[in-house]
């Protein structure tokens, strides 16, 4: 995916402009900016859901703009946040939805189509909820059937809108541990926005930081998060330090709250 020149925005109101990235595959790149900073409208305009203001977006070489939505939903998954809620259908049927785009018009899945969403269960290691309604699954659990779903569409690109927002802290690892496998053992283009920098610190190839009306990056994660960028992005103080972990050391960012 490549967006060149973009400007976002609703109507005649530019949102942010300038947007210059490209996504490739068997990297995961971050989306980090405040409350109404424009992740969404940028991820909207990314799948062709609202037409840019300026510049284009282009998937495998071609504007979305020109692409149906069969065609954008073959080469891009979204991963939408995982709500509660919703029917209670069983998690291996929500799976198989991911292959509406792969099916001829109303026609429904066959044993190939099944054998997809079985296969996106298995790798994320959730087969074993394959029959319980999603509505009874934890919020984990639910953010890992969406991301088979996605995974079931066969794309070479996910767009992921916060992954880990409302997980618990287990949950949040669970799931970002499956991001960053999705890139390097299945060689996966992901954009996932997060409004934690450190999880950009944590699993991201490059981030992006978006408010002011401005994207800043992309650029390694370590070189974007600073105290000074999250003091003008978020309007907080934060240390950036070195941590020991199993096997090294790595970058944490945390808040400092007084
Ligand atoms: N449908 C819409 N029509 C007009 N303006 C909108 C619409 N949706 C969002 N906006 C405005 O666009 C700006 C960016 O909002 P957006 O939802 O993209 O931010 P965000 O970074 O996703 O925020 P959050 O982190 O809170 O989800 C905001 O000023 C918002 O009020």
């Amino acid at each position: 995916m490549q967006a060149e020149a973009l400007a976002v925005g609703h109507g005649r109101r530019v949102v942010a402009r300038d947007i210059g990235f490209a996504l490739e595959e068997g990297r995961v790149l971050a989306l980090l900016g405040p409350n109404g900073g424009g992740k969404t409208t940028l991820l909207r305009t990314l799948l062709g859901l609202i037409a840019p203001l300026a510049g284009e977006v282009r998937l495998s070489g071609t504007p979305v703009a020109r692409l149906a939505r069969r065609e954008v939903a073959r080469l891009l998954a979204y991963v939408p946040q995982a709500s509660p809620g919703g029917f209670a259908y069983p998690a291996r049927e929500v799976v198989a939805m991911g292959r509406a785009a792969r099916l001829p018009l109303l026609a429904g899945p066959g044993a190939r189509d099944r054998a997809a969403a079985e296969a996106a269960l298995d790798r994320l290691g959730i087969a074993h909820l394959a029959d319980r309604p999603v509505t009874e699954l934890s919020g984990g659990e639910r953010q890992l059937v969406l991301i088979a779903r996605a995974l079931a569409q066969e794309a070479r690109c996910l767009v992921m809108d916060e992954p880990t927002a409302s997980l618990d802290f287990g949950n949040q690892a669970l799931v970002l541990r499956q991001v960053r496998a999705l890139a390097t053992r299945d060689g996966l283009a992901v954009l996932m926005t997060t409004h934690h920098p450190d999880h950009a610190l944590l699993v991201a190839d490059a981030a992006m930081l978006l408010h002011g009306g401005r994207l800043e990056g992309p650029m390694a994660p370590a070189v974007l998060v600073t105290p000074d960028r999250l003091r003008a992005a978020y309007g907080v103080e934060a240390v950036v330090a070195e941590v020991p972990v199993p096997g090294g050391t790595r970058l944490v960012c945390a808040p400092v709250v007084t």
